[in-house]
């Protein structure tokens, strides 16, 4: 029997997830595949695309070999992509230098030239403040810093569009990667002029603009022969992967806020219009939905500082086990709080040179109460992200958690406890993947709009309720995370010099 499916490429900074979705919404199977991230100096983050398109190929030869989906059966594939990373092309489309990611913070220079050419013009027409992950500070960066390289610069991606260039030869970037650029025109969705003269970057260098949901092209002969992909599958552009992630959870009202434990951490809310009040408070984005926005609170390292974790202190256990040690450890860890701000934060503090913290450590303490404190630390920014919503006296009732930290029955239960808001778990949990594959599923025309395919596609497992009892103690402990920030920005500078 042949089951039609989709593919949703997610293109996270830990790994790449292939999943193959049938019109009814199944995960038929699901293959990921690592790559490296590479730290060359403190305060940067570089990754090589051609990691990214070799390993995405991986996922899809295993697919089709590990997992028998046929060739033929594949209709149509889609991608959600890590967002704002700078690939630089020259003439031939070959890549100039690794690309530089949302999570490298070297550009603080160019962040504040930005301030100092446009102030809040910039803030108006792009809907965000200059912060150091956006792509046009990075542009601005190798400008100045790499003049041999911006001299051969022909063109610039974000990274799923080089992956997906690799597969179709088809140059593009969707909009919902373009308003992350901080180089479009959120009200006119049109390159701005104003922002490109002020910071000297020449148009030519600008992608095509295109539709998350719209068809690119197929896959190419020489990709076909590489993957064993058919070259009859249709290409439809992709997204940022948090508007996916949203897509994939069924945030399609304002009243549903999205919790995305990723290698970063996101909370992020859908909106109408693009809402001016928050004034660059948040980050402000073109949706995958058409004439849809979304708003996100970022935190820079939420995943990455349990994996950072992981890795220096507790490589004997498995991340399961690890878990589960802290499970049993005390609310609050013994008087144990830690701040994951190990690559400097973004919101609610935009500042690059922040650094993480324990404080109240005490003898009696063990490892369990560390991996608590870190668990809850990351917990707790994202409370900040929140705070900001409730600040706005945003309307929100149901909080709905994917990515890697929604894996784990006990992060979900503590979320509801931090947040103080029911917290929902997605059956078929595939985080932005789920969306990339739903861009696929309407662009086929399997459904009539995203909304049909979200009844489809998006089922709750499990509702977690906040316990009154854990509210009321992780109210008092947040009290004295909110401390940790001021009394720690000063001493964070004072050990820069000491990083390198
Ligand atoms: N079993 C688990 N339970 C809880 N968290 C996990 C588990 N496995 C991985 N994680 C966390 O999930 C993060 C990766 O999430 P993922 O959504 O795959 O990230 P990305 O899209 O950035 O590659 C890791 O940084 C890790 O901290
Ligand atoms: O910079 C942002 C959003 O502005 C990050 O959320 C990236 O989009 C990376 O996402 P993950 O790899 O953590 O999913």
């Amino acid at each position: 029997m042949t089951t039609k499916c989709v593919l949703g490429v997610d293109l996270g900074t830990s790994a790449v997830k292939v999943s193959a979705v049938t019109r009814a919404g199944t995960i038929l199977a699901q293959q990921s595949f690592d790559y490296p991230l590479n730290q060359p100096q403190p305060g940067y983050s570089e990754q090589n695309p051609n990691d990214w398109v070799m390993s995405t190929t991986v996922a899809i030869v295993r697919l089709i070999l590990d997992d028998q989906i046929r060739p033929e059966d594949i209709e149509g594939i889609s991608y959600s992509g890590q967002m704002h990373g700078l690939v630089l092309l020259d003439k031939q489309y070959q890549v100039l230098r690794p690309a530089i990611l949302w999570n490298d913070t070297r550009t603080t220079k160019q962040c504040a030239e930005i301030d100092q050419l446009l102030g809040d013009q910039f803030v108006k027409i792009t809907g965000n403040r200059p912060l150091e992950g956006f792509t046009l500070p990075k542009l601005m960066w190798v400008k100045e810093n790499e003049p041999e390289i911006w001299k051969q610069a022909e063109l610039f991606l974000t990274p799923k569009d080089y992956v997906r260039y690799r597969m179709t030869g088809t140059l593009g970037i969707d909009y919902s990667d373009a308003t992350g650029t901080t180089l479009l025109d959120l009200h006119t969705n049109q390159w701005s002029d104003v922002i490109c003269d002020a910071c000297g970057i020449p148009k030519r260098i600008l992608p095509p603009l295109v539709p998350s949901g719209e068809k690119v092209g197929t896959i190419t002969a020489q990709y076909a022969e590489f993957s064993g992909l058919s070259q009859q599958t249709v290409v439809f552009a992709g997204g940022a992967d948090n508007a996916c992630g949203a897509l994939g959870a069924g945030i399609l009202t304002p009243n549903k806020v999205l919790s995305s434990i990723g290698t970063s951490g996101v909370i992020l809310k859908y909106e109408a219009q693009p809402n001016d009040e928050y004034q660059g408070q948040v980050q402000l984005e073109d949706h995958v939905i058409p004439n849809a926005y979304y708003s996100m609170g970022v935190t820079l390292a939420a995943g990455y500082s349990l994996s950072w974790y992981h890795r220096t202190f507790c490589e004997d256990q498995s991340f399961d086990e690890m878990i589960e040690t802290a499970a049993q450890a005390p609310k609050g860890a013994h008087g144990l709080l830690f701040t994951p701000y190990i690559v400097g934060e973004r919101a609610p503090y935009a500042d690059a040179n922040i650094r993480g913290s324990f404080i109240g450590v005490d003898a009696r303490q063990q490892r369990a109460d560390f991996t608590r404190a870190v668990i809850e630390g990351i917990t707790f920014s994202f409370r900040d992200l929140l705070n900001i919503y409730r600040s706005q006296q945003s309307d929100f009732d149901t909080v709905v958690a994917i990515g890697g930290g929604a894996k784990s029955d006990f992060w979900l239960q503590l979320q509801a406890d931090i947040f103080n808001t029911p917290v929902t778990k997605l059956a078929n949990e595939q985080g932005p993947g789920l969306g990339a594959a739903m861009l696929a599923a309407v662009g086929l025309g399997w459904f009539p709009d995203f909304q049909a395919c979200a009844e489809v596609f998006v089922t709750t497992q499990r509702v977690y309720q906040p316990n009154p009892l854990n509210v009321a103690k992780y109210d008092e402990l947040y009290q004295s995370y909110q401390a940790i920030y001021p009394a720690t920005k000063d001493v964070s500078r004072a050990l820069q010099r000491f990083q390198a």
